[in-house]
């Protein structure tokens, strides 16, 4: 199972997840506590460790944004959170050439044409759990909403190829290193 820890925004949660070296991270662009700036996320990649993966992740965000980002080397994986449309990920598609993930909610069965779809809380990045017995999944698909350590057991029965995480590994809203560690030790042992 494939582990993504989100919303990194300070040089510190680089060096914790260079240690730990989940499979990606994620940059937040769109409005949040965890959101950085272009010139951030670039310093950011600059010290990640190669064979981690940066997400950006996008709330309707103007296409050009999206396209610069991939184009500078910033993100290798676009993250869509938004009403963004087929038409946007065909966009994307022929202009980027990176993978794509949408995210959506359990209850909406919406079929989108991208690489990954990402089963998601209704307020992302807000640490809150919904009822995974709802999840039904008809790509290669990624969960996420509230997921801690504790959780890692119930979700290795899950069609899922991965699991997209933030809340549960900070402490005072800040990314803390042994948890990150610690989850990420978890989810190779399974
Ligand atoms: O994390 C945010 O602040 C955020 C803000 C706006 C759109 C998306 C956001 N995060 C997306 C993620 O991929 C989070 O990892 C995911 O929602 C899980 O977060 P959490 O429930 O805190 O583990």
């Amino acid at each position: 199972m494939k582990i993504k820890i989100c919303g990194l925004s300070r040089e510190e949660d680089i060096a914790y997840v260079n240690e730990a070296k989940p499979d990606l991270v994620g940059f937040v662009f769109a409005k949040s506590r965890r959101q950085v700036s272009d010139k951030q996320a670039k310093k950011l990649k600059s010290l990640l460790d190669t064979h981690i993966k940066s997400v950006g992740v996008f709330i309707d965000e103007p296409r050009e944004h999206i396209v610069n980002l991939v184009k500078e080397g910033i993100i290798d994986i676009i993250q869509l959170h938004g009403h963004e449309s087929q038409d946007d990920i065909e966009y994307y598609k022929k202009t980027c050439r990176v993978p794509i993930i949408k995210a959506r909610h359990v209850d909406d069965s919406t079929h989108y044409d991208c690489d990954f779809d990402l089963i998601d809380n209704i307020n992302p990045g807000s640490g809150q759990k919904f009822d995974w017995s709802l999840i039904k999944v008809n790509k290669p698909t990624f969960l996420a909403g509230g997921i801690g350590i504790d959780d890692i057991e119930e979700l290795s029965h899950l069609p899922i190829v991965g699991i997209d995480l933030s809340s549960s590994v900070e402490t005072d809203g800040k990314k803390d290193r042994e948890k990150i560690i610690d989850i990420v030790r978890r989810v190779r042992c399974k």
